[in-house]
């Protein structure tokens, strides 16, 4: 249908005013549809479809849930909002950092939908769109509403167009971390992930933290933190062989090459973000391949560094000492 793209507006889930592109149908009804990024960002209901229902629907059928229209500019659905809002954010963050017109480089459309399951404490890219939901109010509130957690999403539909990294074990846990890498690059004011959707009636904590990992109980062995260093890697079958537990070995590396720091006696100068993000998108688009291990990624990210700022570069030193300090060889 023919549609002329307009501003809206809404509030989103901390009851902050948007602005965000929206469009109008022939209906005269106005839409949650940004015609003017790639191929167009479009935010759906789910309904409360369940989680794995809706995967099997939207997967193999394409299935997106309902239009969210309304009858005037603005949008009462504060998830709807977020979602809509931030995949522009995090759309704009790839085409103006690394140049990449949405996750296929092509402008591929950004679907979302939210509202999926009932109360559900979670979110999931799951190949063909973004999947919200909006928590059950203690553990979670609406995930949309966490920058860093679109990012994450979203940087798995690049991640699978370009390295295609398998979901388990070591090239998994890379998977999970250059999410969570790129979460905390485009939520640029913190190193913790989730932190503004996590536990609403609890301030300060978070999902996982990047700059100190080992600060928040590892779900899978509370006795201790998540790990900060190979040696203290999870080795079992949980979660895909722990792959949004080991994520933070390499979460932790991220953080000390960009911001710098010591960490099991090795020093590392910082690179700055700027550097640190540019690093991590040439490794996973130009380097690593579907059955990457650490090793392979720290080797990736030297010969990044090393195409971006040469042999004898600081940067490329930063890179070495900062898998030094996390164990990876
Ligand atoms: O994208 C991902 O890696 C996670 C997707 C998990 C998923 C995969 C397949 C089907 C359904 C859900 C979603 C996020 C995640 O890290 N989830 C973790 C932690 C978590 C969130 N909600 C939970 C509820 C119970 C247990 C763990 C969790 C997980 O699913 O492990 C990423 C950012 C925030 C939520
Ligand atoms: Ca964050
Ligand atoms: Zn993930």
């Amino acid at each position: 249908n023919a549609i002329d793209n307009m501003t809206g507006f809404g509030k989103g889930v901390f009851g902050e005013k948007q602005k965000f592109e929206i469009a109008k149908g022939d209906d005269g009804q106005y839409y949650l549809y940004d015609g003017t990024r790639g191929k167009g960002i479009h935010t759906f209901d789910a309904k409360e479809i369940p989680p794995f229902i809706f995967n099997i629907l939207s997967g193999l059928f394409g299935y997106t849930g309902e239009e969210i229209k309304s009858n005037h500019k603005f949008f009462s659905d504060p998830a709807a909002v977020d979602a809509h809002v931030n995949a522009e954010k995090v759309y704009d963050y790839y085409k103006d950092t690394f140049n990449r017109n949405s996750f296929d480089n092509e402008g591929a459309q950004l679907i979302s939908s939210v509202h999926v399951g009932n109360g559900w404490n979670n979110a999931a890219w799951n190949g063909v769109l973004m999947m919200y939901g909006d928590g059950d109010g203690t553990t979670f509130t609406s995930l949309s509403g966490g920058l860093d957690v679109i990012a994450h999403e979203l940087t798995h539909a690049v991640t699978e167009r370009s390295a295609n990294l398998v979901y388990e074990g070591e090239p998994g846990a890379l998977n999970e971390s250059l999410s969570d890498i790129m979460g905390a690059m485009v939520d640029r004011d913190d190193w913790q992930m989730g932190e503004d959707i996590y536990t609403p009636d609890i301030e300060g904590d978070a999902l996982r933290s990047l700059n100190d990992p080992a600060s928040i109980p590892n779900p899978l062995n509370p006795s201790e933190g998540y790990p900060d260093n190979y040696s203290k890697r999870y080795t079992g079958d949980l979660d895909h062989g722990g792959v949004h537990i080991n994520s933070s070995i390499n979460n932790k590396a991220a953080y000390l090459l960009s911001d710098g720091g010591t960490a099991y006696g090795v020093t590392v100068k910082g690179v700055g973000r700027d550097a640190a993000e540019q690093i991590y998108y040439r490794a996973v688009n130009n380097y690593m391949t579907a059955n990457s291990d650490f090793s392979m990624m720290r080797q990736a990210a030297i010969q990044a560094a090393t195409d971006l700022y040469g042999a004898d570069s600081s940067q490329v030193e930063s890179v070495k000492k900062a898998y030094d300090a996390v164990g990876v060889e």
